[in-house]
């Protein structure tokens, strides 16, 4: 069994962050391991408050565990600051781990910021060089590129290409959009494929970006290249969106249903 690492924030309503990444890890057969950035007062409705963990906190726990654990994979998700970010690209820049999947997450669905507004800089420079595969929405790559955000796939497919300077691997995510099909595009070895999954009509998608990147972290050691983890991590959690509703956690955004396989 491949031996997966998050290092992300935390979410109590069992949504986001940290939780989503445990529980995707382990219905796709991976074991999970955990370092946390942030502790976030947050639920299905939106972000109370931030406790922000500093950069020699999560520096720490990153190199305990990897003094001790073989790490496989590795993703990340909500960092927070640049202390942080420079912390993290430390570490990652040192030691030998497996493939990293970066989630530049920056603000929640609920409007609220996860990453400070200075702190963009350091991810794009410092960070995202050492990363194989980054996966953002439509407004996290506006800011990546310094550009306004897209409104369809042919702009999409310009953005692709741009943040493909950034780093060789990007799965730019069209859920934003409007339409029938959500439609991401994938740029690995210097080709764009387009993934497409029907729409779920559904309110309940908190969290659907850092269970897709977690899903692609936990699939890659399994798989023969990054479009065959991305395609399996996209079926994953258009199931577990088309099974949201059978959940019935919290009064707003409620999350997706991890572990639909074993109720399907
Ligand atoms: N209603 C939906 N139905 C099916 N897939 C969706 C839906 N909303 C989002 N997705 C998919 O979920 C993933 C995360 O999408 P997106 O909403 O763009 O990112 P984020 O959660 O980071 O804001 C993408 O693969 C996107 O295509
Ligand atoms: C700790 C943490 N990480 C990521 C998200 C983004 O998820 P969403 O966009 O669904 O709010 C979040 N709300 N909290």
């Amino acid at each position: 069994m491949p031996t997966a690492l998050t290092i992300a924030g935390t979410d109590p309503s069992g949504g986001a962050g940290i939780s989503a990444d445990l529980k995707t890890f382990s219905a796709l057969g991976a074991f999970g391991t955990a370092v946390v950035t942030a502790v976030v007062a947050q639920n299905t409705r939106g972000v109370a408050a931030v406790h922000q963990l500093d950069g020699s906190t999560v520096a720490a726990q990153l190199t305990n565990l990897l003094d001790d654990v073989n790490v496989d994979v590795v993703k990340i998700g909500m960092l927070g600051t640049a202390d942080v970010i420079d912390a993290v690209a430390q570490v990652l820049g040192e030691r030998e781990v497996g493939p990293i999947v970066l989630d530049p997450v920056m603000v929640a669905k609920s409007g609220h910021r996860l990453l400070d507004a200075d702190a963009v800089n350091a991810l794009r420079s410092n960070l995202i060089p050492l990363c194989d595969l980054i996966t953002p929405n439509l407004p996290e790559a506006a800011d990546l590129l310094g550009t306004e955000e897209t409104t369809s796939v042919t702009g999409m497919m310009r953005q692709v290409h741009a943040l493909g300077e950034l780093t060789g691997g990007v799965l730019l995510k069209g859920g934003h959009l409007d339409g029938e099909a959500s439609t991401d595009l994938l740029l690995t070895g210097g080709r764009v494929t387009e993934l497409s999954a029907p729409r779920v009509s559904t309110r309940n998608t908190h969290g659907t970006g850092c269970t897709l990147s977690a899903a692609i972290a936990a699939l890659r050691p399994r798989s023969a290249g990054w479009e065959p983890a991305v395609r399996a991590a996209k079926d994953y959690l258009t199931g577990a969106l088309r099974h949201a509703d059978e959940l019935s956690i919290g009064s707003g955004h409620g999350p997706v249903h991890h572990f639909w396989r074993a109720w399907d």
